[in-house]
């Protein structure tokens, strides 16, 4: 997706240990209406595909969801949670994830109340690194007896290998901007086309 290349090149640094720091407009500071064109580009994607809910991670994934959900006859949007709370109760489908940006892994946790086998399940999320957060939910889909349809990632970095092994195992991912490699140097970006 051009317009998300051209974003990630203009307001985009690139920081020690692989981090793309985006947060001016994708999971800091949100552009709802970069959202929006991000969700028809999906919706452009996976056209013919049954979708019945979209599944997404704490936190950063949230925002991105909600909005692309409008493009999906405004299925529901599940998020998974990062923390046990009061708030979740009966049974609960759980794996772990070790976080990207918080290096410390996490309880991912879904209400069994929200995902069911009969569901066909769209995975969302901003970034696709190691594919930690992505195995994460796919565990809980496989757990629920969910179908995964598909996977939209607005950045992928390529170079960590997350993406080409899902695409490996036979996942449709797609990914609006593909950075290939980074340098935290020079601040170069380039992208996979
Ligand atoms: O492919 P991976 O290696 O799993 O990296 C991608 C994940 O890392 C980030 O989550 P993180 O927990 O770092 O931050 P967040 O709370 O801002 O979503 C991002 O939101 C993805 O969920
Ligand atoms: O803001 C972010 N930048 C990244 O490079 C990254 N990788 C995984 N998750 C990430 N979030």
């Amino acid at each position: 997706m051009q317009e998300l290349e051209e974003r990630i090149q203009s307001e985009g640094t690139v920081k020690a240990g692989d981090v793309l720091k985006v947060d001016a407009f994708l999971n800091h500071q949100c552009d709802v209406r970069l959202f929006d064109r991000m969700g028809a580009a999906w919706a452009k994607h996976f056209a013919g595909k049954h979708i019945t809910k979209i599944l997404t991670i704490e936190a950063s994934g949230i925002g991105i969801a909600c909005v692309a959900a409008q493009h999906f006859g405004n299925v529901p949007v599940v998020f998974a949670k990062k923390a046990q709370s009061i708030n979740l109760d009966g049974d609960q489908y759980t794996t772990t994830v070790y976080s990207f940006t918080k290096q410390k892994e996490f309880p991912v946790i879904v209400s069994k109340k929200y995902l069911n086998a009969g569901d066909h399940v769209l995975l969302i999320d901003d970034f696709l690194a190691n594919g930690k957060a992505l195995r994460g939910l796919i565990d809980l889909c496989k757990a629920a007896g969910a179908t995964v349809e598909g996977i939209g990632i607005a950045v992928e970095k390529g170079f960590q290998g997350g993406g080409d092994a899902l695409r490996a195992d036979g996942y449709d991912v797609d990914s609006l901007a593909i950075v290939e490699s980074m340098d935290p140097g020079t601040g170069e970006i380039t992208f996979r086309h």
